[in-house]
């Protein structure tokens, strides 16, 4: 890795992980007694490891690699590798607190193994650790192939990889102190934030200077998916994260929101993260890597183009069927329900057509597993996203909200789609970027597709059931018109259904452990492709699919 970057290059990774050891010191000095000076120290070690990495190979040899014939690949080789192994540890605390619903008593005698901890590190963990580490490294592959172009500078995707993950680190060990700001996806104090206000700014740039330099004049639309994802999570993040530290020597700060305009303000964030941390960015992925294992033609590129804007201006209004029956407006309710409902054309229209791309291509769907974990994906995306569009009309939300059907609801999405066509692509990729005849094993891909298909639907359905059964109870009264069953009741009928959450997820934990050491030995055993071939012919660089006339 380190001898791909010019001793200059290694002379500014050694300026900027020295700024932030100093940046940790004084987080460190100002913070002492409080979390933020824990922080303090994770950010200096975590530093200050960079700067002897670099440093121990400062004076060796300058590379020779031809930069203008080769894209750079390390950042995305370690951000799939990043992205798996907060895969295992993410999920780990999914099956861990989804046993900690079933059996209460299964923590330690310490507040940070409490429920209330541990769900944010599993929340944050997935979305961010093993979804955003994927997103940044398959972007970075994918922006460089259907621009033909080389990521400008080498420092730059480091920075943004190794920092986004700064701030993961920072995120989950702050959960496990309390340290939180209660808004659920944005639970990070605000050194956290603006810390990755810099990341974020950096990852916008680099997308944008590939775009600049780019030897194909056509954008693909994985690009434009990948670029709402950032630009539009970048404006999310900043303002929902508005908020006045309590002191500069103290984690704790006071939003800048109060009252329903604060709980508006979340759930503009929160919607608008599922549509674009958890899709967008995605769909960038289902758009280069289907077709491409499929080798077929996107069945209408003019379609994806059109679901594309139908996607980011219809999610924006969305976000207010998270707060039907409150002090919500009911016209601003109305408002979120409607563009909900109407999002499921261009939804359906990018699942439509990712299936419709596979015509032609059903027996390698039967063949090939990885092609399979795709498909299968743009099947939960269908299922999810109408599901949601459903959930979002005010009086099957009256059933739905509080109860387990909305978690069933985010797992058909988190694990069906966005998990799924994550290992999907992921299995496609990594035999691509280490230049092997295939992954290590192919069996192991088959047994890591049925135990994640089957712990997706062990976990949906008894989310389904318990969800359903949970409102169906709350709002049954007597005839004297007192409630039929007191909470309690509610919760042992839910007892049977947490124990199957649990054990669907631990099929799902399983087939992600297999994931990671299916790919770890393709990178150091799996035979090479034959003709190794340092730079990708044509057929390896996405053209786009369809000509822009269509
Ligand atoms: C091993 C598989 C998994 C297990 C066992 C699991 C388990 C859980 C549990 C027990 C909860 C808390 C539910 C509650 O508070 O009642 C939860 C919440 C959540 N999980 Fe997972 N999970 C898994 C995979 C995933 C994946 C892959 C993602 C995302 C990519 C994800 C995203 C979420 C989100 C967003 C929530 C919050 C839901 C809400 O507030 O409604 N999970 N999960
Ligand atoms: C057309 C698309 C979609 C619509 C209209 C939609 C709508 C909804 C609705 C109405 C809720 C329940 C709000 C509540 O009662 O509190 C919800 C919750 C949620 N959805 Fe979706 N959904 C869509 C797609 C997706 C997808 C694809 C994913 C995941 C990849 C997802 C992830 C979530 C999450 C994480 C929550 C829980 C938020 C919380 O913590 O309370 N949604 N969605
Ligand atoms: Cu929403």
């Amino acid at each position: 890795m380190m001898s791909n970057l010019t001793r200059a290059e290694r002379g500014t990774a050694m300026l900027i992980t020295g700024i932030g050891v100093l940046i940790g010191l004084a987080m460190a000095a100002l913070g002492h007694g409080d979390a933020l000076g824990a922080h303090g120290w994770i950010v200096l070690i975590f530093c200050a490891v960079l700067f002897f990495i670099v440093a121990d190979a400062f004076y060796s040899a300058e590379p020779v690699e031809d930069r203008a014939a080769a894209y750079y690949d390390d950042p995305t080789k370690v951000g799939i590798m990043i992205s798996l192994i907060w895969a295992v540890i993410a999920m780990g605390m999914g099956v861990w607190v989804a046993a900690q619903l079933a059996w209460p008593d299964l923590r330690f005698d310490a507040p940070w193994s409490s429920f209330g901890r541990l769900r944010p590190v599993h929340t944050s963990g997935v979305i961010f650790g093993f979804g955003g580490n994927a997103l940044i490294a398959t972007s970075f592959h994918v922006m460089q192939r259907t621009c033909r172009a080389r990521m400008p500078g080498q420092i730059s995707p480091w920075f943004v990889l190794l920092g986004f993950n700064l701030f993961c680190i920072v995120a989950a060990s702050g959960y496990l102190m309390g340290v939180t700001q209660s808004k659920e996806y944005a639970e990070p104090e605000w050194y956290a934030d603006i810390w990755l206000v810099v990341v974020w700014v950096t990852y916008f740039v680099l997308y944008m200077r590939t775009l600049a330099w780019r030897n194909e004049p056509h954008i693909y639309v994985a690009n434009w998916y990948y670029l709402a994802f950032i630009l539009v999570v970048a404006i999310l993040h900043i303002v929902n994260n508005l908020a006045v530290p309590a002191s500069f020597a103290g984690a704790k700060s006071y939003s800048a929101f109060s009252g329903v305009q604060d709980a508006m303000t979340q759930w503009w964030y929160g919607h608008n993260a599922v549509a674009f941390f958890l899709t967008s960015g995605f769909l960038g992925m289902l758009y280069y890597f289907l077709p491409k294992r499929a080798e077929r033609p996107i069945y209408s590129y003019r379609l994806s183009i059109l679901s594309f804007w139908g996607i980011v201006f219809f999610y924006m209004w969305a976000g207010s069927h998270h707060l039907h029956y409150t002090a919500l407006p009911h016209w601003v309710q109305t408002l979120g329900m409607t563009f909900s409902v109407m999002l499921l054309v261009p939804s359906w229209a990018s699942a439509g057509n990712a299936l419709m791309t596979l015509n032609g291509a059903w027996h390698k769907v039967r063949d090939d597993a990885t092609l399979r974990f795709m498909m299968v994906a743009a099947v939960f995306y269908a299922l999810s996203t109408f599901e949601g569009s459903f959930m979002a009309i005010r009086p099957v939300n009256g059933l739905s909200h509080y109860t387990d059907w909305t978690v069933g609801h985010v797992h058909a999405g988190a694990m069906g789609w966005v998990a799924l066509i994550t290992f999907g692509s992921i299995y496609a990729l990594v035999p691509m970027l280490w230049r092997r005849a295939g992954m290590y094993s192919p069996k192991a891909v088959e047994w890591h597709f049925w135990l994640a298909l089957a712990g997706t639907v062990i976990y949906v359905f008894a989310m389904w059931n318990s969800g359903i059964i949970q409102g169906l109870m709350w709002r049954s009264y007597t005839e004297a018109g007192s409630l039929r069953y007191s909470f309690v009741d509610s919760l042992v009928a839910m007892h049977p259904y947490y124990i199957a959450r649990a054990f669907g997820g631990l099929l799902f934990l399983i087939g992600a452990c297999i994931g990671l050491w299916n790919v770890a030995m393709t990178v150091r055993h799996a035979p090479a492709r034959n003709p190794a071939r340092d730079y990708p012919t044509s057929s390896e660089t996405m053209e786009p699919a369809v000509p822009v006339a269509e």
